[in-house]
């Protein structure tokens, strides 16, 4: 059975359906575009992918198996050093959103790099090509390579002067978000005046917490006085209700307690915390100490850029979880798909307007397609009687890019635009 849905010139989605009969001829007018679903599809809410390095893409798939700080020294910095040169990284950027569209992200957390002007590149990339973005201007200024280190002054100037070309471009749909890298390349003078810059343009802040059991210590050493990582973030004014943690894999109960008491998010990010070693987040823990949550692919760390496979990683991290603690209770696969949509929305304050299809959201999904195929296109193989349930499982457990065939945001068909 294929059924009807109207898409309406204001981007929002309405209460307008079929007619019992039905009879859509009323809708036959220039206002309204109908598209059936074909045999097998079904729409989706776009996804929310809550961390991700745009430089970092080239790198996917390498280094894994190494532990986080000195992944980050053998690949991640030399690679990230090359953005100094803008052809390079607008040619990468512009490739990096037209493969997180194509993998069904209508909105994505990006990191850059320090320099200025190859991460307005990214946020330009994702402005023409149609996605909802927030890109981060990174900043560093110690205990990284020479030429990844910025003064403090330079790092706060050219994040003012980020955030001014991003508004410039006047898209609502992509907002600069401040990005200091983590506690250890930047200073307790740097974390507040960054602080200070979220508060004064009310902007997001992303940012990576208690990843690794090394990067924890030597955090540690570098701020004696703070009570813990989560403490350092908090006292910089960095904890906020519209801040993203990426990982979060080793907090304490009391962090977790304060984080939830900000309003702040957690990005977890399964693929990547297995590839690099870094531990089992417990999902359900942050769940019961009242952190938000939503799915990150984080690559390079990630090798999947796609949040099908966030989803399905979640499921595999919190099942070998459970089998070493009998209590535990792996994450479902409905659990996993409101991580991955509403769960995601909801980090970023943006429930009212994103994450499902409630009367009145924009319109960001995607057209999937789980059906059997000679030509081989879907990656799965369903049958008619499949429900759009057992449906979302295929996809879930067994989808990937293939089975995504159109990508919205806001009411705009994007992929057309996506052969790489
Ligand atoms: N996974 C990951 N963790 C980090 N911590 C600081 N920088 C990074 C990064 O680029 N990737
Ligand atoms: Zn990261």
């Amino acid at each position: 059975m294929s059924r009807t849905f109207i898409f309406l010139p204001t981007f929002l989605i309405t209460d307008i359906r079929e007619s019992d009969t039905g009879d859509v001829s009323f809708l036959n007018s220039d206002r309204y575009e109908l598209k059936k679903l074909a045999n097998g599809q079904f729409l989706c809410p776009g996804f929310v992918d809550l961390h991700t390095h745009a430089p970092q893409f080239p790198n996917q798939g390498l280094g894994m198996g190494l532990p986080l700080l000195d992944w980050l020294d053998k690949y991640t910095f030399p690679l990230e050093m090359r953005y100094k040169d803008e052809n390079f990284a607008k040619k990468v950027y512009h490739d990096v959103v037209k493969s997180t569209l194509k993998s069904g992200t209508t909105t994505a957390c990006y990191y850059g790099t320090i320099h200025r002007q190859s991460t307005t590149h990214l946020a330009k990339a994702a402005s023409q090509l149609g996605q909802r973005a927030l890109v981060g201007k990174v900043n560093m200024n110690r205990n990284s390579p020479a030429n990844l280190v910025e003064s403090t002054d330079s790092s706060l100037e050219d994040t003012e002067s980020f955030i001014k070309d991003v508004k410039a471009f006047e898209n609502p749909l992509v907002e600069p978000v401040i990005t200091p890298r983590f506690a250890i390349a930047c200073d307790t003078k740097l974390l507040r005046e960054l602080g200070d810059l979220a508060a004064k343009y009310n902007l997001h802040v992303q940012t990576h917490i208690s990843e690794n059991v090394d990067e924890i210590a030597y955090t540690k050493e570098l701020f004696p006085d703070a009570e813990s990582y989560a403490q350092v973030y908090d006292s910089a004014g960095l904890l906020t209700d519209k801040t993203i943690l990426g990982h979060g894999v080793h907090l304490t109960d009391d962090e977790e307690k304060l984080i939830a008491k900000r309003g702040s998010a957690v990005a977890h990010c399964p693929n990547s915390n297995t590839w690099l070693r870094s531990g089992i987040c417990d999902v359900r823990r942050l769940w019961r100490n009242g952190v938000k949550i939503g799915l990150g692919t984080d690559v390079g760390a990630g090798s999947v850029a796609s949040i099908i496979d966030a989803m399905r990683s979640a499921l595999a991290t919190s099942t070998n979880k459970s089998f070493f603690s009998a209590d535990y209770q792996p994450l479902t696969f409905h659990e996993v798909f409101y991580l991955a949509t509403l769960g995601g929305a909801e980090a970023l304050g943006k429930e009212k307007v994103i994450g499902n299809f409630e009367v009145g959201k924009d319109f960001d999904a995607l057209v999937v397609d789980v059906e059997k195929s000679q030509d081989q296109t879907p990656s799965t193989f369903t049958y008619e009687e499949h429900s759009v349930l057992e449906r979302v499982q295929k996809l879930i457990f067994c989808g990937d890019n293939r089975n995504i065939t159109d990508v919205y945001v806001r009411g705009r068909l994007v992929s057309t635009e996506l052969i790489i």
